[in-house]
């Protein structure tokens, strides 16, 4: 049998091992060459979701973020710096994977806020080589089931918005939702937090940091202060909506 090349980026859920698909699974115990992002100091969540599945003689490939919160997203060397980073990150994996298969570990899912979708462009573009994704349960749904409460009833609209979004744009968001839920918390809880009460959402506000890992913590957003908060981390409102209750 020819051995596979190509990149592969495998979702590997909220966090839980057992949260991963089987497939996953296999990719990951197989791999012989595993990529992953994090930043520079940290372990990086895809990395440790996979601690003890990786054979021994694995090769890895940390991609480290230039940068994350040093500089503002809209500026051109926060630009420059972070697509130079794919640009390279890009070349290294197509060559690798012109000769084996390459696994890019995801947090979650891939095509939900993924740091793999700016390699994927660059390399669907370039086109010489096999890519391919495999989906992952998304964090967000790993942190409602972790408040034991469902997320969506009958007629509810579900809003999915990040925490980066202006107070004003949160709040224009969140009032034409039932349940929220929203993602890249960390340094934004205060904004985030000053919207959902503009919106006379906060009693109603769950935080949930690392779901689904032995960090989990799960708290109502008015038992926390705004310090320290991480950037793994969801704010969720949960609908109220339609169901059948007995009106007797
Ligand atoms: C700049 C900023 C703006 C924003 O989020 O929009 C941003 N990351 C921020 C913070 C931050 N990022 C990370 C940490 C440390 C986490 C930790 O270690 O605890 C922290 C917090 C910190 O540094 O304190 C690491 C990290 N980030 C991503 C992954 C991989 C992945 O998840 O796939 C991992 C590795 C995670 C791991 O596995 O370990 C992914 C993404 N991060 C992006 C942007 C996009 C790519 C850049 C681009 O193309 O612009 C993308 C793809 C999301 C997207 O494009 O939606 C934002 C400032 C928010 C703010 O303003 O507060
Ligand atoms: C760059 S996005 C990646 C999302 C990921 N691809 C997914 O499908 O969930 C990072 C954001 O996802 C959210 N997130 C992902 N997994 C999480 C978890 N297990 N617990 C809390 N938040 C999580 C956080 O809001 C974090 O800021």
């Amino acid at each position: 049998m020819v051995a596979p090349t190509g990149v592969i980026c495998v979702g590997l859920g909220p966090g839980d091992p057992e949260l991963m698909s089987v497939k996953a699974d296999r990719l990951v115990r197989q791999a012989r060459h595993v990529a992953f992002f994090r930043k520079p100091g940290r372990p990086g969540k895809a990395r440790q979701a996979v601690q003890g599945l990786l054979a021994d003689d694995v090769v890895e490939y940390a991609m480290e973020y230039p940068v994350t919160t040093e500089l503002p997203v809209d500026s051109e060397a926060y630009v420059q710096q972070l697509s130079r980073f794919y640009d390279q990150w890009c070349e290294r994996l197509a060559e690798l994977a012109r000769q084996t298969q390459v696994v890019v570990l995801c947090e979650g899912d891939p095509f939900l806020y993924g740091s793999f979708m700016h390699l994927y462009t660059r390399l669907q573009a370039r086109g010489d080589v096999p890519v391919d994704v495999v989906p992952g349960i998304p964090g967000m749904v790993g942190c409602w089931h972790a408040t034991g409460t469902p997320i969506t009833w009958g007629d509810d609209v579900l809003s999915v918005m990040t925490g980066t979004l202006s107070e004003d744009e949160l709040v224009r968001r969140m009032q034409t939702a039932d349940a929220l839920v929203i993602m890249k918390v960390g340094r934004n809880l205060p904004r985030i937090r000053r919207a959902l009460q503009r919106c006379g959402r906060t009693e109603a506000a769950w935080l949930v940091e690392n779901g689904t890992t032995a960090q989990q913590q799960v708290q109502r957003l008015q038992d926390v202060g705004d310090a320290a908060c991480p950037y793994f981390a969801i704010v969720l409102v949960h609908g109220q909506g339609r169901r059948p209750e007995a009106a007797w």
